[in-house]
Parts: structure tokens; sequence; C-alpha cells
């Protein structure tokens, strides 16, 4: 059977878990590591689909749970699925909703059969199974699309991560099994466990043994340590099969992104670039850049001077803050665009050190200027 999702190593680093590899979808060739943005009412906020592509984004996030709530699959596949809807030619990944469930809406219930919950929008009654959340994903018709999973809140207690975790298996096999359009839309596995390291390798063997074209790693970025996150990461990739991409799911900020590379992660999603960027907060080579600080009111420098973006070769810190102040639209479309760019060209620069077998010496250079004190 044809499979829409191709993953080729292209090198591994000789000295940390770090890959360069190159993930091909039907809607374009994805270079990993990708930091991918989230657009989770299909669109990346405040950002249109001409400015993702001119700023290098090759594959974008959407969700079931959002998507369903507002304005619902049937429209979005009366439209073109999602690449019509949104006008977007890049590779599209929907997460399976079962997180937003639990993050979002109202009087949750789960059962082995799936979840019941209330739309966190108008309360209306709503249910999420394997199979209806295969349907909706199917209709979105996105590039890469997640199983139906539970992530256990964090901490949690063995019995109930075990529970879980064999749930969340059970719900992987149903997906594979509903999955209407296997040659066009890739599923991936999502493999949870907790902090428990046993249950992390059983989740990964039985999810292996229902041969996904690649697997998140869930559960992770709950409320746990980042050294907790860093262990257990570091624990479950080996398990995974080396030729497959693996997705740590809702991570990170630029530090988890070096992280992540290090322990053998390919594909990163996270909603910090887009949302401290609404409330006037950068991403700079120096560190976060807080725009409504007085400090930058007369301040005429791009909000980074080592970033080739376009707001950077056009605005100052000064304007910038200024709009932030008066509320102007224009001030978080810029603060967006920058965070995103940032993300995407720190991912660029990541890839590159990996091919010029430097990894660890560019992480620890960035982690000197960013401000991190190695561990
Ligand atoms: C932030 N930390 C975190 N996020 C997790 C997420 C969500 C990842 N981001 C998806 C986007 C969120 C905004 C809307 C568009 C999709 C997780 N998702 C699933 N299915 N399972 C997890 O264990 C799972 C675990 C996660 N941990």
């Amino acid at each position: 059977m044809a499979q829409p999702i191709r993953f080729e190593l292209l090198r591994r680093d000789g000295h940390s878990q770090a890959r360069r590899g190159r993930l091909t979808t039907p809607h374009g060739v994805i270079e990993t590591p990708v930091f991918m943005p989230v657009g989770t009412q299909a669109t990346v906020k405040t950002m249109a689909p001409w400015e993702l592509k001119e700023i290098g984004a090759g594959i974008i996030l959407s969700n079931t749970y959002h998507l369903h709530l507002r304005p619902g699959e049937q429209l979005i596949d009366r439209a073109g699925g999602l690449h019509g809807f949104m006008n977007w030619d890049g590779a599209v990944l929907t997460d399976s909703g079962g997180f937003q469930v639990f993050s979002l809406a109202d009087l949750r219930k789960i059962t082995d059969d799936g979840v019941s919950f209330r739309s966190h929008l108008d309360g209306s009654s709503h249910s999420f199974t394997p199979e209806s959340v295969m349907a909706i994903e199917n209709a979105l018709g996105a590039d890469i699309i997640m199983a139906f999973d539970e992530c256990p809140p964090y901490p949690a207690t063995r019995a109930y991560v075990e529970t879980s975790l064999r749930r969340t298996v059970d719900w992987a096999q149903r997906c594979k099994a509903s999955h209407q359009r296997p040659e066009e839309q890739g599923l991936f596995g999502i493999v949870q466990g907790g902090e428990f390291l046993d249950l992390r390798k059983e989740a990964a063997l039985r999810l292996i043994d229902l041969d996904f074209p690649g697997y998140a790693i869930g559960g992770l970025s709950v409320g746990e340590p980042k050294p907790l996150m860093y262990d257990i990461l570091a624990y479950t990739t080996p398990w995974l099969p080396v030729d497959k991409p693996r997705y740590l799911m809702g991570v990170g900020s630029p530090d988890d992104l070096f992280e992540g590379v290090e322990r053998g992660v390919d594909m990163f999603d996270c909603v910090l670039p887009t949302r401290i960027a609404r409330n006037g907060t950068v991403l700079t080579s120096e560190g976060k850049r807080v725009m409504k600080n007085a400090r930058y009111s007369d301040d005429f420098l791009p909000l980074d001077p080592d970033c080739d973006c376009r707001v950077c070769k056009t605005f100052s810190r000064a304007y910038i803050r200024h709009l932030i102040k008066a509320d102007e639209v224009l001030g978080i479309r810029l603060t967006s665009y920058h965070n995103v760019y940032f993300m995407l060209d720190l991912m660029k620069r990541i890839r590159q050190s990996i091919e010029a077998d430097r990894f660890l010496g560019y992480k620890q250079e960035f982690y000197e200027r960013y401000g991190y004190n190695e561990k």
C-alpha cells in the first residue's frame, strides 16, 4: 500500500541521539528536526499563509477538538479540507483532541469506549471515540493525523497510568482499523506511560507492533519538572524505530528544542512563540524581551540585531513597543511573525549544526548567549 509519509534518516550525530532527517508528505518535503507552528483554529494566530510560506514554515498544526466544535468538519470537508479552507499548500498535522478535551472541555467522562464532554464554547454535549475522531481527522484532510489517546495528568498513580496506557494502545488499534484514507494521511501512534519507564517501554513496543509511519511521545510537558521530562525522553526514544520520525508533543521553548533533539526527537510543536507574542514578549538570541518594558521606549535597534526576518529589518524596538502599548493590532502581528521566524530559524541552525557535526558545540554557544547556565 502506498505510504503518504516517508522518513529518510540523513545523518546521526556521533556525540548524542541528535538526527538529521527528511520527511516527505503529500504537501511537501519537511527537513527535520522541525518546529511546527500551531494553528489551533485553522490559522497560526495573526499570520497569513503567504507569511508562513515566506518564513519557511513547511508544516503547521491544527486541532480536531476546536474545529469539530467550530465550524465543524463537514464544512471544512466541503471547502476541500483544511488545505482548501485555509488556502495553505504546505503540510498539516492534526492532533486528535484528547489532550484538548482534558485541558479545555467541561464535565469530561472517560470510559474504554471514549470520552464524553461538554463544549467549552456553548456547553453542548459531545463524545469522542477512536472511530469518531478518525472520521473528523479524515474530513479535515491533514497529511499527518494523531491517534486518539489519553494524556494522563501529572502526577498520576501507576495504576491510573497503566489503565490509561492500555486504553490508549487499544484506541490506537481502533484508530488504525477505522482510518478511511491511509494512502493520503499518515496515522501516528502516541506513546504514553507517564513517569514509569517500564510502562513507557511497554507502550512503545505495543505501538510498534501496530506499525505506524511515525510515533509521538505524549504525556510530557504537563507540569512535570524539566529534568524528569528529559530523563523520560532519553529512556523512551531508543525503544522507537530509528527509521521513523519521533514527535515530542507540546514542546517547546528554545532550550527544550535543544534537549529534545539531543535525545533523538525530530518534530516539535508549541504554542509558546505565538502565545507570548500576544502579550508583546519576543524571543531573541539574547533571551526573551518584554517589549512593554520602558527600557525599549527610545531603543531604535531591531528586536534582535542577529535576526534576518522582515520585522527586524524594518522596525525598531521603540516602534513595536509603541504599537503594543497602544494596543495596535500591527504590534502583535509583528511580534508573532518574528517569534515564529525565530523558532524556524533556530531549527534551521540546529539542522546545520548536525550536518557540520557540531550540534553540542552550537547548543553550548546558544545557551551562553541566550542566558541559560549550562547544566
Ligand atoms: C503543552 N504540553 C503538551 N501538549 C500536549 C499535547 C498537545 C500538543 N499540541 C497540539 C496543538 C495544541 C493547540 C491546538 C492545536 C494542536 C498532547 N496531545 C496529545 N494528543 N497527547 C498528548 O499526550 C499530549 C501531550 C501534551 N503536552
